[in-house]
């Protein structure tokens, strides 16, 4: 129990609550609906200075993403999800690697994983309403979410990193950032059928076919007003921001055929040049990655070793 006098919510409360009581077998218990991406990484080196990290150095490297809505059910239609996301890793093969998973709140409704938990525990019983007159944090999130409107496409959302992180230069100088993939086409999509479950899907698999799809990584630096370990509030559009580079999108592929199936996009995965905040909300993350990634890889194994059996 901790000081609060509330018990800490562990890495299997939160997946035994989000992957819900139909266990959907092999997939994330959270995002569980997405689809692979592969292509480049152009980094300006514009962040170069606050960072000794290798993918914010000038140059070209290599990605592997997924791009995904919220919720637990891989068949779920793409349009009605509140939430779409994007997550990357960049540099895939090298002790270099920095990922990310980002998505299209700019905010947390909540600063802690016990309410965070207590929010979705809110979902389920649909009390939402109650739990937001409750917290007096999420206003900001509200803010945000009553003039969002959903696009057409993944290609024209804003995903956002939400939880602060630190660049830190060669001296081991800290620097507190947040970071967000701004869409670089004003092509609004046509979605052909606004049921299927995956509308996004095929609309993004056939915008590929015209060419690649293009974010602006943008870097946001927090000033001393801000305070890095509480994700619900938005930091000044007057601060500082620069841009780390460019996503190019070349390939896209189903999940179970992609190289991001089997990886997890957690955000404390991070090279040397990057470092966590004190955000409670990224440990919880990290947690909870490890625990839905380790109830996956379990069930593809068993799955492989049945299907050897029959064979
Ligand atoms: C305490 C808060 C959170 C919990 C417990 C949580 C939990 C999870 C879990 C269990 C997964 C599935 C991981 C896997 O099997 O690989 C997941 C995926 C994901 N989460 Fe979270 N999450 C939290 C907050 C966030 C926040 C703040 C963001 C955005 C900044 C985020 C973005 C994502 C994305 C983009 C994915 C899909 C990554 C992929 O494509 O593999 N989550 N989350």
């Amino acid at each position: 129990v901790t000081v609060s006098g509330r018990a800490p919510v562990s890495a299997q409360d939160f997946v035994n609550l989000q992957q819900g009581d139909t266990i959907q077998m092999g997939f994330r218990r959270a995002h569980a609906n997405g689809f692979c991406i592969s292509g480049e990484f152009q980094a300006s080196g514009e962040l170069a200075a606050y960072s000794s990290a290798k993918a914010l150095q000038p140059g070209s490297y290599p990605f592997i993403g997924r791009m995904s809505i919220a919720g637990n059910n891989p068949t779920a239609p793409d349009l009605r999800a509140p939430v779409r996301s994007l997550a990357l890793t960049i540099l895939p093969d090298t002790a270099d690697q920095w990922r990310t998973a980002m998505n299209t709140p700019p905010v947390m409704a909540v600063a802690t994983p016990e309410k965070f938990y207590q929010q979705l525990l809110a979902i389920q019983s649909n009390t939402v309403p109650q739990f937001f007159a409750d917290h007096p944090e999420t206003a900001h999130f509200l803010e945000w979410r009553s003039h969002y409107q959903p696009s057409q496409s993944y290609a024209t959302e804003r995903y956002h990193s939400i939880n602060a992180f630190y660049l830190v230069d060669r001296q081991g100088k800290r620097q507190a950032v947040r970071w967000a993939a701004l869409p670089l086409t004003d092509d609004a999509g046509v979605i052909a059928d606004e049921e299927a479950p995956d509308a996004l899907q095929q609309e993004f698999f056939n915008r590929l076919q015209q060419g690649p799809v293009r974010f602006d990584v943008q870097f946001t630096l927090a000033t001393a007003n801000d305070d890095p370990a509480d994700a619900t509030i938005p930091w000044p559009e007057t601060n500082p921001q620069l841009s780390a580079g460019t996503i190019v999108i070349e390939q896209a592929s189903v999940q179970q055929e992609g190289a991001c199936n089997a990886l997890n996009f957690d955000p404390l995965v991070l090279p040397a040049g990057f470092a966590p905040s004190a955000d409670p909300i990224l440990r919880a993350r990290a947690a909870a990655y490890a625990e839905s990634h380790r109830r996956r890889a379990r069930e593809v194994l068993m799955q492989q070793f049945a299907g050897g059996a029959n064979e």
